[in-house]
């Protein structure tokens, strides 16, 4: 650790408008990108919300973002048993049933995802200019191939794609695992952590890149609570304000 970063907190500016930063001179040279999908990439949080909502209103109770931060990003086993338990309704419904009783639901939206703004242009300019990109989400197989159904050509510009049900991937996010799986697959070897720029949008998730030894770059929706920005290197209200040139990377 240099001196000045005994000194510096991880994000100098914070204002909820503008971007917030930590100054380019301590940020990590960067050689690979990773990105999230769900709510970074592809704008089907809203999908989970819906449904959550309808579901708890079954039992008089309301979903709130509070309950929202503490499921996104985690594997789908890992999320449901937050959402019977911090609900309050585990001895109603188990985690296992809430998961069959949402599946009807979203297997008839995710087809609908659409792109989030600036996805689509920060992958083709990324991957344009040969910089190594990758998908690291905690979304499982069968998801996956509903939600990008309609963005084929886009997500086949990643090198590589980790999925929650990857056998290396043993727990969810805060876990770095799915991280850790992603930097290993890049061709030539191993990526070192270090030089590794994460995208997310969800409180697990920048835990779990910060626990691989990474950067984060969070673009959470602005109805969550701003207590979690303050691990994350860099917190955007959305991908078109993102600077490559801040990293080292090529600039637009
Ligand atoms: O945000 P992701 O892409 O890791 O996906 C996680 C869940 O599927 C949705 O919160
Ligand atoms: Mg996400």
């Amino acid at each position: 650790m240099n001196t000045l970063s005994l000194f510096v907190p991880n994000q100098i500016c914070f204002s909820h408008h503008s971007a917030m930063a930590n100054p380019s001179a301590l940020r990590k040279q960067i050689s690979h990108v990773v990105f999230d999908m769900d709510g970074l990439l592809l704008d089907t949080e809203k999908f989970y919300t819906e449904v959550q909502i309808k579901i708890l209103a079954r039992y008089n109770k309301t979903f709130d973002w509070s309950l929202k931060a503490k499921m996104m990003g985690r594997k789908a086993i890992e999320a449901a048993r937050v959402f019977v338990e911090e609900s309050g309704i585990s001895d109603s419904l188990s985690a296992e049933q809430f998961l069959v009783e949402r599946e009807d639901l979203l297997k008839e939206l995710f087809p609908t995802s659409e792109l989030m703004p600036g996805a689509e242009r920060l992958l083709r300019h990324l991957h344009a200019k040969g910089v190594p990109i990758a998908l690291a989400t905690g979304s499982h197989k069968r998801h996956f191939e509903l939600k990008t159904q309609r963005h084929r050509e886009l997500f086949a510009l990643m090198h590589h794609v980790v999925l929650g049900d990857d056998p290396e991937v043993k727990q969810g996010k805060p876990s770095p695992d799915v991280f850790l799986a992603a930097a290993k697959r890049f061709e030539g070897g191993p990526a070192d952590p270090s030089n590794i720029l994460v995208f997310e949008d969800a409180p697990s998730g920048v835990l779990a890149a910060k626990n691989a030894g990474m950067s984060v770059v969070m673009v959470p929706d602005p109805r969550l609570d701003k207590s979690f920005h303050d691990k994350a290197d860099l917190v955007l209200n959305s991908l078109l304000d993102f600077n490559p040139s801040e990293w080292g990377l090529p600039p637009f």
